[in-house]
């Protein structure tokens, strides 16, 4: 990994995501066995799990550690709300179970573990102290401890996300996707909506999982697998350098978006997609797994457009914008402006959508087309 500005940090974020990638895979597969006791709902409906929750715990207890928890402010999804109702003590004993799991697994990424096994308490306080609000000055980690978490519980695509803002700013950003086929073609193959019959998650036999990252002003985007999964390797990890698509034309790209069309507006992206000229269906995958198939040139266009009056949060945007960047992508509001980290918790001022292309050519066309068809839209 590479010297200068902000490279601490970056190594850090980047081994406590493998660590944190190797705790989901290991409450997907158990929720897979046993069924789904262990998955809440949220106030607002939306699932969360004990790897939510625990991920977010030995992230902030990790990143505390290391840097001081005075110096260290998280913005990150999850609260304790949940956790700490009177009939929530068994999830809780289970997260406290995870946590400590996962926490004595942490030297395999040259990461320490705690003298001890963390109390309930000292968990549930990690997980709190998550609660800064990010803003314009200082520097902040944003958190998204499992994007995608309806993926997640579904046996399919999620993420890890974490990033660090300074002054507004996304300086660094890690994604793990513990799912992510290696070969494009899987991934293609999976995630066709014309054809949902094939979107079987991963079959183990698949080789699956990696890790990218970037920082700013610094040479690219890069991808590890992530270790001891198929292939049995061993930290410290080989990088390879990622590139978005060289693919400009319509004809030819392919586009991705939110599986849900509750999250995002299908038919008027279908629409969008048929007036540029966009032949192959959609993928529709879960997380934000979808900035990084831009990344890594298996896809060139992502779009989303959430129902009006949704708030877009910044722990869903900013890992996934910074490594899209970095391999030679654009991403910019549906009105073509750059998404601002610098208002706190939510993407304030945010015009309509989202729109992630491989690059410009690609990106003006989608922007035309949305200027053009916004009048007539049902958004
Ligand atoms: N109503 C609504 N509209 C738009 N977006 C919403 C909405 N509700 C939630 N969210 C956020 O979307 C995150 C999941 O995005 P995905 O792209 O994975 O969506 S989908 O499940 O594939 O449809 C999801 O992230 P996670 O909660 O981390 O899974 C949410 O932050
Ligand atoms: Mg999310
Ligand atoms: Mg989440
Ligand atoms: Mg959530």
């Amino acid at each position: 990994m590479e010297n200068g500005e902000y490279s601490k940090e970056l190594d850090m974020a980047v081994r406590v995501v493998h660590l944190a990638c190797a705790l989901c895979r290991r409450v997907q597969e158990g929720l897979l066995l046993v069924g789904n006791d262990l998955v809440k709902a949220k106030d607002d409906d939306s699932p969360v799990t004990i790897a939510d929750w625990s991920v977010q715990a030995i992230v902030s207890w990790i990143l505390s550690e290391y840097f001081g928890s005075q110096n260290v402010s998280i913005v990150a999804e999850e609260d304790v709300q949940t956790l700490s109702k009177p009939d929530s003590s068994s999830l809780l004993s289970a997260v406290v179970k995870t946590v400590n799991e996962c926490l004595a697994e942490a030297p395999k990424y040259g990461l320490q573990s705690p003298a001890r096994a963390l109390k309930t308490s000292e968990i549930l306080e990690a997980i709190s102290r998550c609660n800064s609000t990010g803003g314009p000055t200082g520097r902040h980690w944003v958190l998204d401890p499992v994007d995608g978490t309806l993926g997640f519980v579904r046996g399919d695509q999620y993420a890890v996300a974490l990033a660090l803002i300074e002054n507004g700013k996304v300086e660094v950003g890690v994604l793990g996707c513990p799912n992510y086929p290696l070969k494009k073609e899987s991934f293609h193959y999976q995630y066709k909506a014309a054809s949902p019959k094939l979107a079987q998650p991963c079959s183990d036999s698949l080789e699956k999982g990696c890790v990218i990252y970037a920082k700013r002003n610094c040479s690219g985007a890069w991808m590890q697998p992530l270790v001891h999964g198929s292939k049995k390797l061993e930290w410290p990890n080989s990088a390879s350098l990622i590139q978005v698509s060289s693919i400009d034309d319509p004809a030819l790209a392919t586009f991705c978006e939110p599986v849900e069309k509750q999250n995002s507006n299908h038919s008027f992206t279908a629409g969008l997609a048929h007036s540029v000229g966009l032949r192959q269906q959609p993928l529709r995958v879960y997380s934000m797994v979808k900035y990084a198939a831009i990344a890594r040139g298996d896809a060139e266009i992502f779009m989303k457009f959430a129902r009006t009056g949704y708030r877009e949060k910044i722990w869903d945007h900013a890992a996934g914008v910074i490594i899209v960047e970095a391999a030679g992508g654009v991403v910019t509001d549906a009105g073509g402006r750059p998404l601002d980290f610098s208002r706190g918790v939510y993407l304030e001022g945010l015009d309509r959508g989202i729109i992630v292309c491989s690059g410009p050519i690609l990106h003006e066309k989608i922007i035309g087309a949305v200027y053009a068809s916004w009048d007539s839209s049902s958004l």
